[in-house]
């Protein structure tokens, strides 16, 4: 809704003064700064120069280390107000030029005035009139600009729910300092607005969305009463863009108890870690921690000198089906057990396996110096089951570790004695006797020290010994399972000849490594990380029941947001719980998580509205999964997809570069060419790589983001997004089987502007109109 002239030249009179009062707030912090910075280079010479002055008089010395500890006092109080400042100046700094992009205009209940609030990135108080010039976004009050059209509305504070009337919603556009536009918005925050942004082109990075966060989005947001958010949002409805902005207002609302370290985000490979890094830093707040649960996992076996197998070299594995002349038998053999080892049952036959071994089984190692055994297996098992079984295992084992460290000082002692003995009696060793009993020492020191560090990190259990027991035995697997109320598989001799095989090889495959570092974690009893008070797990369907299970005991102090697209659950592992393989989202699959994370305040919100594509490009992939959630488009229209068939691969290339051309002629920043899997990347890239100079191949390690044209498998472009897609190869021969449909809806979601899909011979059947 259009403004009266007046209106508006009171708005840009009121953006030009508050401009001016930021920019003289920046000059005075700029000068408290210097000052502080000043103060505190003083500070440190004089307590260097006191050091030295006094630390050359002995008398000196108590006096001296008095005074060194009142003044780092100091120094440390210095130090916190200069970074006072100097963080107040970079937030002011970054919001000048744009000061603020909303204002609600809101008369509380029982008031006669109405309180005009104005909306920014972070807050400004007028120093000298203490009025709230700017207020944050992430300020309780300003929850109504998200949530209400005008009329009545509510917002909630810690202490109580205000109520009142939202009497106007307007918004701002200031660019340089200047406003360059103003409308009053009704029902939604400005589709106006999220239209612009919507039709840019793809960035360099992704965006943060405060000016344009929709009702359902802020919901999320701000919710502080589940332990467990369970966030389903179909492609592109802003799952991950409400993730970021979720953690920014976190960080805002608990930030004198919360800081960045208290927080992990995983996300789904090192690419969209960068792809995404900059918008924490964008809406002034430090990043969380962000990692994949591969880089977690090779973590956890660190020591253990196990390598274990990619996600993707799974993936790979199973898109490759039998086509490559793979043994039909092996590879039934191999999706048998990565679908039972996702599996709450097998969880259940872990769980089992951990409470037998508080009384017996737990498989230890000898410590051996050679072939001199120094401390047997058996001593440590009699050791540890001596203590109490009630006694929780990680105690047991820390008391265990604590003896057997005993155990080799002892024996360090007595080596170093040896080795002294053995340097009197040779008469090569011609030292001083201080010298040879240093010498020894440090042999000693040396011979055992690899040993202390095995005590320390418990890496006398072997872990996988007995991973591989509950395969090789089948008479355990089956007490176990029975114990915990579950049965054996159907096809278990395919799954247990074929694990045993495999982990006799030295293999770790990935579906045996969580199952493994868990069971690890179980019988160590080191299983639990404190300090992370939320945890963030995005393209959460790609996640199995063992892997939440997983990090919630990782976690136990942590509220979880798992934010995921079933639509989009291209791991067959992820999909055991519900026995959907291949199939679309079922609602059903919700149930499973709150289960495993045992919590009762778990919430499931849905996102059905998508943002990223057009209309046209998401009814178009809606078509692929007939039967999955319902997406409802953003009404932003473009040109429909492109389908062309090409007659052999030159021609395909010779078109997918023209198309690339094309794109980038419009305007296009970001192509992607997406292909099945790794080898068709590889292929398709040579015959591509000579006709498009400067494309780029995103592999699995790539780990920086960069605008562009770029040719990867479509499941490295998840959580991605680009300005134009070309589907490689929509043909038949590659896209048929079940379990290629949602990566196929996966890779047509990546587009936002425009989809172009070339085939070779037949198109695949996923596209055919029922
Ligand atoms: N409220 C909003 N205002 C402006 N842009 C938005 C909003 N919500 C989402 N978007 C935009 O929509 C696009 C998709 O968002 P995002 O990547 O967060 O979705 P997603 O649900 O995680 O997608 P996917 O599951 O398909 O990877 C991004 O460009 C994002 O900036």
């Amino acid at each position: 809704m259009a403004i009266q002239k007046e209106e508006r030249e009171q708005e840009a009179q009121r953006v030009a003064a508050v401009r001016a009062s930021i920019k003289k707030r920046i000059g005075e912090l700029g000068e408290i700064a210097d000052e502080r910075q000043s103060e505190l280079t003083a500070i440190g010479r004089a307590f260097w120069d006191d050091i030295s002055v006094n630390a050359d008089n002995a008398d000196d010395i108590i006096e001296t280390a008095a005074s060194m500890a009142q003044q780092e006092h100091v120094l440390i109080g210095q130090k916190r107000s200069l970074s006072v400042a100097q963080d107040a100046l970079r937030k002011l700094q970054r919001v000048v030029d744009s000061p603020y992009f909303a204002r609600i205009d809101f008369i509380e209940q029982g008031e006669k005035q109405p309180e005009k609030i104005y909306i920014g990135l972070t807050s400004f108080i007028d120093p000298k009139t203490d009025e709230i010039l700017i207020y944050d976004w992430r300020a309780p009050i300003a929850s109504v600009f998200y949530d209400y059209p005008p009329g009545p509305a509510t917002y909630r504070t810690p202490e109580m729910d205000v109520s009142g009337e939202l009497l106007l919603k307007r918004q701002y556009i200031i660019k340089a300092g200047a406003l360059q536009d103003v409308f009053d918005t009704g029902i939604s925050i400005g589709d106006e607005m999220l239209q612009q942004m919507l039709s840019r082109s793809a960035d360099e990075r992704m965006q943060s969305i405060v000016t344009t966060i929709q009702r359902e989005q802020n919901q999320i947001i701000r919710d502080d009463q589940h332990k467990v958010l369970v966030v389903q949002g179909a492609a592109g409805s802003g799952k991950t863009s409400v993730a970021l902005q979720r953690i920014a207002y976190l960080l805002y609302k608990y930030r004198t108890r919360l800081s960045a370290e208290n927080m992990i985000l995983f996300s789904p490979n090192s690419l969209f870690s960068d792809y995404v890094s900059n918008v924490l830093p964008e809406l002034g707040e430090a990043n969380m921690q962000q990692t994949t649960f591969q880089d977690y996992l090779a973590h956890k076996l660190s020591g253990t000198g196990l390598a274990i197998e990619d996600p993707y070299d799974q993936l790979e594995f199973i898109l490759a089906g039998t086509e490559q002349g793979q043994d039909h038998a092996a590879y039934e053999a191999r999706m048998q057990g990565i679908r039972y080892k996702a599996s709450a049952a097998f969880l259940q036959v872990i769980e089992a396996y951990g409470e037998k071994l508080k009384t017996r089984g737990i498989r230890f190692s000898d410590f051996a110096v050679g072939k001199k055994v120094l401390i047997t297996a058996e001593q440590l098992s009699e050791r540890f089951y001596s203590k109490a079984s009630t006694q929780p295992i990680g105690d047991r084992m820390e008391h265990l570790s604590d003896w057997i460290l005993e155990q080799l000082e002892e024996i360090q002692a007595d080596v170093e004695k040896r080795f002294y003995r053995k340097m009197v009696r040779e008469p090569k060793y011609i030292g001083t006797e201080p010298e040879m009993k240093r010498m020894s020492k440090s042999k000693a020191h040396k011979a055992i020290e690899p040993l202390k560090e095995r005590a320390r990190s418990i890496a006398y259990v072997d872990a996988l010994g007995m991973y591989r027991d509950l395969f090789s035995d089948t008479s355990l697997h089956h007490e176990l399972a029975q114990s915990a109320g579950e049965e054996l598989p159907a096809v278990w001799e395919t799954i247990r000849a074929f694990t045993v095989e495999v982990l006799d090889q030295g293999t770790i495959l990935y579906e045996d490594a969580t199952p493994l570092v868990y069971l690890k974690g179980l019988v160590e009893g080191q299983l639990r990380i404190g300090t992370i008070r939320y945890c963030v797990v995005d393209e959460a369907q790609d996640y199995s029941p063992f892997h939440y299970a997983y990090l919630k005991k990782l976690f136990p102090r942590a509220r979880f947001t798992l934010l995921g697209d079933w639509n989009q659950g291209i791991f067959t592992h992820a999909n055991a719980s519900a026995g959907t393989s291949g199939g679309a989202g079922q609602p059903g699959e919700y149930a499973s998580i709150s289960e495993l994370m045992k919590e009762d305040e778990t919430k499931t919100i849905r996102l059905v509205k998508s943002y990223r594509s057009t209309r046209e490009i998401t009814e178009f992939a809606c078509q692929v999964l007939p039967h999955g959630e319902p997406i409802e488009p953003f009404s932003r229209s473009g040109e429909p997809p492109r389908l062309t068939r090409a007659a052999d691969e030159t021609e395909l290339s010779r078109l997918i570069a023209a198309a690339v051309q094309k794109r980038r002629d419009g305007g296009a920043s970001s192509v992607a060419i997406l292909c099945k899997t790794e080898r068709e990347t590889e292929r398709a890239h040579a015959l591509l790589g000579p006709l498009l100079p400067g494309l780029q191949r995103i592999h699995k390690q790539t780990q920086h983001y960069e605008a562009g044209v770029m040719i990867m498998p479509a499941y490295l472009a998840k959580g991605l997004e680009f300005d134009a897609v070309i589907l490689y190869d929509a043909g038949a021969a590659v896209y048929a089987e079940s379990r290629e449909r949602k990566l196929f809806y996966t890779a047509c979601t990546r587009a936002q502007h425009h989809l172009d899909l070339f085939y070779l011979g037949e198109l695949t059947p996923f596209l055919m109109r029922k």
